[in-house]
C-alpha cells in the first residue's frame, strides 16, 4: 500500500487560498499513485485564527464535498486531516476520510483538546473513537495532542487498526516529542504509524514538519524535514502479523488488572 503525506504550510484564516493549495497538493500527489493521501490538522484556517468561529465551515458541509469529489476524480482514499466545523453553533476539531469512490467513511471529532493553547475553550470536544476500513484494511485516526494519551490511542487499536493516521499542527518548539511519541505509539501498538504536520507558520506559532511514517518495529520508513514536502512511501502490511507473531503482546497483556482504583 502506497502513502502519501502531505507536509504543508498553510495561511492562518485564510481558507480560499487554503482551499486551493490542498486542491494543488492532492492533484500533484495523485500522480504518484498513491493508495492514500493524507492531509494536515486544520487545514482550512490553520491552527488556529481568532475569528475561527465565523471561518468554521458549516455542517463541514464545503469540507465532505470536497475530499469527495477530490478522492473520485482521482481514485484515490483521502485521510482529510481536520478542518474547523460549526455544527448547530458548536466548534468542533474534525476529520472526515473519504474513499476512492468518494463515499464519506468516517468522520472523528478531536476528542483531546490542548487546554495550554485554549483549544478546549473554544472547541468542543469529540465523545467516540476514529475507525475505518478502507480496502477492507483496517485503520483508525486520532488527532495531534491525542497521540499523547496512549491509552486512546491503545482503544483505537483495539478496534484491529493496522495503520493509525495522526494529522497534526505540532510546534517546532516541541518537535522531539511529536517524533518520540509517534514512535512509541507504532512501537507499543505494533501497527503503522503515518503522522503528518503541518510546516511553516503563522503570527505566533512555528509549526515543526517532521512528519513521519513509521512501521511496527519503530523504524522510521520516511520523515520530513522542516519546510513542505510529499513524504510518499510504500508499506507492507504483512509486517503487522510478522511482529505481532514474535512479540504477541496482544496475547500477553492483561487488560483485567489495568484498573488501579
Ligand atoms: N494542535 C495540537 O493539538 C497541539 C498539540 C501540542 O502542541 C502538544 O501536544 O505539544
Amino acid at each position: 500500500m502506497k502513502i502519501a503525506a502531505a507536509q504543508m504550510s498553510l495561511r492562518l484564516g485564510d481558507v480560499e487560498h487554503n482551499y486551493k493549495q490542498v486542491e494543488d497538493w492532492i492533484r500533484n500527489a495523485a500522480q504518484e499513485r498513491p493508495d492514500i493521501i493524507v492531509l494536515p490538522e486544520m487545514w482550512n484556517t490553520s491552527f488556529y485564527p481568532d475569528n475561527i468561529r465565523e471561518l468554521a465551515d458549516e455542517d463541514g458541509r464545503r469540507t465532505q464535498a470536497f475530499l469527495s469529489e477530490s478522492a473520485a476524480r482521482f481514485g484515490v482514499h483521502i485521510v482529510g486531516g481536520s478542518a474547523a466545523v460549526r455544527r448547530e453553533g458548536k466548534l468542533y476539531n474534525t476529520m472526515y476520510v473519504a474513499d476512492r469512490s468518494g463515499r464519506i467513511v468516517s468522520s472523528y471529532d478531536k476528542v483531546h483538546l490542548f487546554a495550554p493553547g485554549h483549544e478546549d475553550e473554544k472547541f468542543t470536544p469529540g465523545t467516540k473513537g476514529c475507525a475505518f476500513s478502507l480496502d477492507s484494511i483496517p485503520m483508525a485516526a486520532v488527532i495531534c495532542y491525542d497521540v499523547r494519551f496512549p491509552e486512546w490511542v491503545r482503544m483505537a487499536t483495539l478496534t484491529g487498526a493496522q495503520i493509525i493516521f495522526v494529522p497534526a499542527a505540532w510546534p517546532a518548539s516541541r518537535v522531539d516529542h511529536w517524533c518520540i511519541l509517534n514512535q512509541a505509539r507504532a512501537i507499543e501498538n505494533q501497527l503503522f504509524i503515518v503522522a503528518v504536520n503541518s510546516c511553516g507558520s503563522t503570527d505566533s506559532m512555528q509549526f515543526g514538519g517532521h512528519s513521519m511514517i513509521i512501521d511496527p518495529w519503530g523504524n522510521v520508513l520516511a520523515q520530513g524535514g522542516d519546510g513542505e514536502e510529499m513524504l510518499c512511501t510504500d508499506i507492507d502490511l504483512d509486517s503487522v502479523t510478522d511482529i505481532r507473531s514474535r512479540i504477541n503482546i496482544f496475547h500477553d497483556r492483561q487488560p483485567g488488572l489495568y484498573d488501579l482504583t
